[in-house]
């Protein structure tokens, strides 16, 4: 998959004075030029792009402006006037006018799209999945933004970030429209939000997950990271909101927004309520009482984890006017979302299970769910590290989750410039005093995978966590190829797993 796509088909050619319309402030300086694409990355532009001067944590966009121009930009959009012989667009900020500058640029894509915007700290990626797939369901052709792809139908390009820079997003969403998209499912970051990377947008329904400390790093609080998510849920970003009421931050938030909002979840207070679920080998199924009665929803996602989920893409699906059937049958026959509880199946007679839960509530959930699902005398065998260079806070807690677990491989998982033990040792740290498990210690994560299959038996759970789909580990400053998934099914044929198939036992040495 490469990224997305960098240049649309015929290009629209829009003024500086059209674009000096959309933002109040706004001064122009030289001839009112026309630009044809518009990009936040001197290294992107192409000869007629305005050139948007960010000012970053680590750059200005300013010092770059010289560069965009010999690159061929035709304009700038700046917060200062520059001494450049090029047309330029200055306003007070070009972090808040990039957004609505950049729709104008493509022509307001994102109002002749359904648009849904997911938030929250875990979920949104399963959620929108479960979503597209009910919009192909009914026949729409759909999009899907977010961390793990971009997608227009069938193409599909790697995500640089969850929610694009503005001006990327605006150009997917172009592509969108000229490609017949009648429907998007997106995720919403808090970072995006924050840097007003989706300025601009109303999504026609916006959808709260849940909350759990993250990202508090570049957040401060978790006051603050709430308050990013809550932008999502105003007039000025959606016109109707839908809540998931099972923790404290969703009940604030429903009793805040200004749009219209139904709540929902398995607690007694949502409008919305999940009043069954049916988690096992098979995956979710729920009950939800809703509007449409009492419907049953179904995912072969295993983990129990998912039963909100699946109520928030169908009550989403159906906000956007995609009918009961069709809703329900295009989440229950949603393909395996990449990395998220996949299951990794060669015969073996154990369960082994890669996801991407990266909060301690998470790893606490799938590890239960991972008991749920074991056979008779089965023991649940975790592999889980903690992200380098980031919410360093989260890593005693991740250890104590991860020791609920009957064997837990503490391994890397993306140290980045962090050192493996350091990391791993705070992780100890969660697990101290707590009644002796078996903690194994294992810094190479494909020896750790390794190590965990080679230890399971019959009826076991091998539950793979943290990366999920990621296919390359930042180690030492360097990156290196590393998928979970693949290193699973190396471990298991290493052990003599061969294939898929019931009758496909583990393979004998010597041919029978
Ligand atoms: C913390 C954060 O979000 N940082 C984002 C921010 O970076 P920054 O402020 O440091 O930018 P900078 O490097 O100082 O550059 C300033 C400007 O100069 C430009 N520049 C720079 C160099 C050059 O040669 N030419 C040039 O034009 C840059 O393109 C930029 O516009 O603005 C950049 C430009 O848009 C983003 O790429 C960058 O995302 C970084 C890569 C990132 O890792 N972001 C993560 C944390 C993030 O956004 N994550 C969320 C999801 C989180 C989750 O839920 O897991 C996401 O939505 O992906
Ligand atoms: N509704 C949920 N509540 C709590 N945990 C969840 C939920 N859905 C999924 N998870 C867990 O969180 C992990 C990440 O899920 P998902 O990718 O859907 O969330 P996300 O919000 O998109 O996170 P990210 O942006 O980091 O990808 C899953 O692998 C699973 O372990």
């Amino acid at each position: 998959m490469a990224r997305p796509p960098a240049r649309l088909g015929s290009p629209r050619h829009v003024r500086l004075s059209e674009l000096a319309a959309v933002w109040t402030g706004a001064e122009r300086s030289g001839a009112d030029v026309a630009v044809v694409d518009c990009t936040h990355d001197s290294r992107q532009v192409r000869p007629g792009w305005l050139f948007c001067a960010l000012p970053g944590a680590h750059y200005d966009g300013h010092d770059f402006a010289d560069a965009a121009v010999r690159a061929g930009a035709r304009a700038l959009l700046v917060q200062r006037f520059l001494d450049l012989d090029v047309p330029q667009l200055r306003v007070p900020s070009v972090r808040w006018a990039m957004g609505p500058v950049a729709a104008a640029v493509h022509g307001r894509p994102a109002e002749r799209l359904s648009l849904a915007g997911v938030t929250g700290t875990n979920g949104k990626t399963t959620t929108s999945y479960l979503l597209q797939a009910a919009f192909e369901a009914y026949g729409w052709r759909a999009g899907l933004l977010g961390t793990v792809e971009t997608r227009i139908g069938r193409q599909r390009w790697t995500s640089p970030l969850t929610t694009l820079e503005a001006p990327d997003l605006q150009r997917v969403f172009a592509r969108m429209r000229k490609d017949g998209v009648r429907a998007a499912a997106m995720e919403v970051s808090s970072h995006a939000l924050d840097q007003h990377r989706v300025g601009g947008i109303v999504y026609d329904v916006a959808v709260f997950t849940n909350l759990a400390a993250e990202h508090l790093d570049y957040h401060g609080t978790i006051e603050q990271y709430y308050y990013s998510k809550s932008r999502l849920f105003t007039p000025e970003h959606c016109r109707q909101a839908l809540v998931c009421v099972d923790d404290e931050w969703g009940v604030r938030l429903a009793s805040h927004t200004t749009v219209p909002t139904v709540t929902f979840g398995r607690s007694p207070r949502a409008q919305a309520r999940i009043t069954r679920v049916v988690s096992d080998r098979r995956g979710v199924r729920i009950v939800l009482d809703c509007a449409d009665g009492a419907v049953e929803l179904s995912t072969r996602t295993v983990g129990a984890i998912n039963a909100t989920n699946l109520a928030a893409a169908y009550l989403a699906a159906r906000a956007l006017g995609v009918p009961p059937e069709a809703a329900a049958h295009g989440i229950g026959h949603c393909p395996a979302i990449p990395g998220r509880s996949e299951v990794v199946d060669l015969g073996q007679p154990f369960l082994v299970i890669v996801d991407y839960a990266h909060t301690p509530g998470a790893l606490s959930a799938q590890i239960g769910t991972a008991h749920e699902l074991t056979g008779p005398g089965g023991r649940v065998l975790v592999v889980v590290g903690c992200r380098g260079g980031r919410d360093r806070y989260k890593r005693p807690d991740a250890g104590r989750a991860a020791v609920d677990a009957d064997i837990a491989v503490f391994t890397s998982d993306s140290p980045g410039r962090e050192d493996p033990r350091a990391i791993v040792s705070a992780m100890l740290t969660g697990a101290l005093g707590l009644p002796e498990r078996t903690v194994v210690v294992e810094l190479d994560r494909a020896a750790a995978i390794h190590r965990a299959i080679a230890m399971a038996g019959p009826g076991d759970v091998v539950l793979i966590v943290g990366r999920g789909h990621e296919t390359t580990q930042h180690l030492a400053g360097h990156d290196i190829p590393l998928d979970d998934r693949k290193e699973a099914r190396a471990a298991l044929m290493a052990h003599g797993w061969a294939g898929s198939h019931p009758r496909l036992r583990r393979q004998s040495s010597v041919p029978r």
